[in-house]
């Protein structure tokens, strides 16, 4: 979405991928040239996001540390420091952490409301669901002027930026060190991620690896092309008093391994399930396929015993690219909750919507 910061997350971790030990103080991976370094991408961002997690684990600081770079940002014009931002369901932060004591610049905490009223006198505190949405979160930061947001942590604020495909860039240190404690928190958790990334920087200082990566962008033009494919394939409907669908099943090289749309072959067939019904289930081809719908899989349905999430859910496919989620017509759809759920990535196209209702203008109350 335009207006939105482009973020760029910054992780020290160990050889086996931890970002820390499990003891109670905070462990030290980047050499004094890395943690240079890093200084370097705070004075370049206009914010800094961690998780509450790091917050009361670490209580940082989150300041641009060399006072040269300082002068830099105020000679352009820019506030001394960064803006601090973290995120938290319980609201339970100190008042008194150096996140909200040191440093003089705006601290921005999104919370549900009610949940962290003790902060108000310390932060700016900012209700966008509950839980936060990340998506709202750099939406509202957009609409702050943020445009550069740097994300240091810790592993579940990483987890769900790249799971959630919000960020664009990663930039990994990697200390030659094994943590090998299990009870240690780890760079990243469970999660659907996009891959692979793009690999742009590998360097060495002293010791320590520097990695960065490009996070490809979402939706690809090869998405862009299937879902629109998908979205004509509406035409093939025959006349119903139920949605016009059509989708396709692709893998990222380009082949399509099966198309279908609404009404193909049984009246009452959908496109994905029409789709999927050309395919065995159990294809390993299907672990690296999308799922193209112009429509939202169906969470529920009476013609039918199986759902067309279900259908989907019984098979590997991890992505579904869609473009117009389900309108309150016959059912509460709950097609994108179930998929991702069950740890399936799902991308939203509402760019391409008017299409898919413009095929759709049958139905009661449906405008392009
Ligand atoms: N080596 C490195 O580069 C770094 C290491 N670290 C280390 O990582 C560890 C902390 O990592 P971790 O425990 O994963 O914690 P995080 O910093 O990722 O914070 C997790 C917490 O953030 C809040 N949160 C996360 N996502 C959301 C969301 N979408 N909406 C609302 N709240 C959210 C929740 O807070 P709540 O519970 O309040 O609801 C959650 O418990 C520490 O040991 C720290 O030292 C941290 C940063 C960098
Ligand atoms: N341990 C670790 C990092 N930890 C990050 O640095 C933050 C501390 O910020 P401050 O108090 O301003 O120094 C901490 O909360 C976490 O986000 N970063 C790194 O580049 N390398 C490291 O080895």
């Amino acid at each position: 979405m335009t207006g939105r910061p482009h973020v760029l997350l910054s992780a020290a971790q160990s050889l086996d991928g931890y970002l820390d030990d499990a003891g109670s103080t905070r462990l030290l991976l980047s050499n004094e040239d890395d943690f240079a370094e890093v200084d370097r991408l705070r004075a370049e961002a206009d914010a800094i996001l961690v998780g509450a997690g790091t917050v009361r684990a670490d209580n940082p600081r989150l300041l641009v540390r060399s006072a040269e770079l300082r002068r830099e940002r105020v000679a352009a014009g820019r506030p001394e420091q960064p803006v601090k931002v973290t995120v938290t369901s319980s609201g339970k932060l100190d008042p008194a952490s150096r996140f909200f004591t040191v440093g003089d610049t705006e601290k921005l905490v999104y919370a549900p409301r009610g949940s962290a009223d003790s902060l108000s006198a310390v932060a700016t505190v900012v209700d966008v669901g509950s839980p936060p949405r990340l998506d709202r979160v750099l939406d509202d930061l957009g609409a702050r002027g943020i445009r550069t947001l740097l994300v240091e942590g810790g592993g579940a604020v990483h987890t769900q930026f790249l799971d959630a495909g919000l960020a664009d860039e990663l930039r990994l240190a990697i200390a030659p060190i094994m943590v090998g404690d299990p009870r240690a928190p780890r760079f990243l958790g469970p999660g659907a991620f996009p891959r692979p990334l793009e690999l742009t920087e590998v360097r060495r200082l002293g010791d320590v690896a520097v990695l960065r990566y490009r996070v490809a962008a979402e939706p690809s033009s090869l998405d862009l092309l299937r879902l629109r494919q998908a979205i004509d394939l509406a035409d093939e409907c025959p006349p119903s008093s139920t949605f016009r669908v059509g989708a396709v099943v692709g893998l990222p090289d380009g082949t399509v391994l099966a198309t279908g749309h609404s009404g193909e072959g049984d009246p009452r067939n959908h496109a994905e399930e029409a789709a999927l019904s050309k395919l065995d289930p159990h294809d390993p081809r299907l672990a690296d396929a999308t799922m193209y719908s112009s429509l939202e899989p169906c969470s529920d349905r009476a013609s039918h015993p199986k759902s067309c999430t279900q259908l989907i859910l019984e098979t590997a496919i991890p992505r579904v690219v869609m473009a117009w989620r389900e309108p309150s017509l016959f059912v509460e759809a709950e097609g994108v909750e179930r998929l991702v759920a069950a740890g399936r990535r799902v991308i939203e196209v509402p760019a391409l919507a008017s299409e898919v209702r413009r095929a759709n203008t049958h139905l009661p109350g449906v405008r392009p």
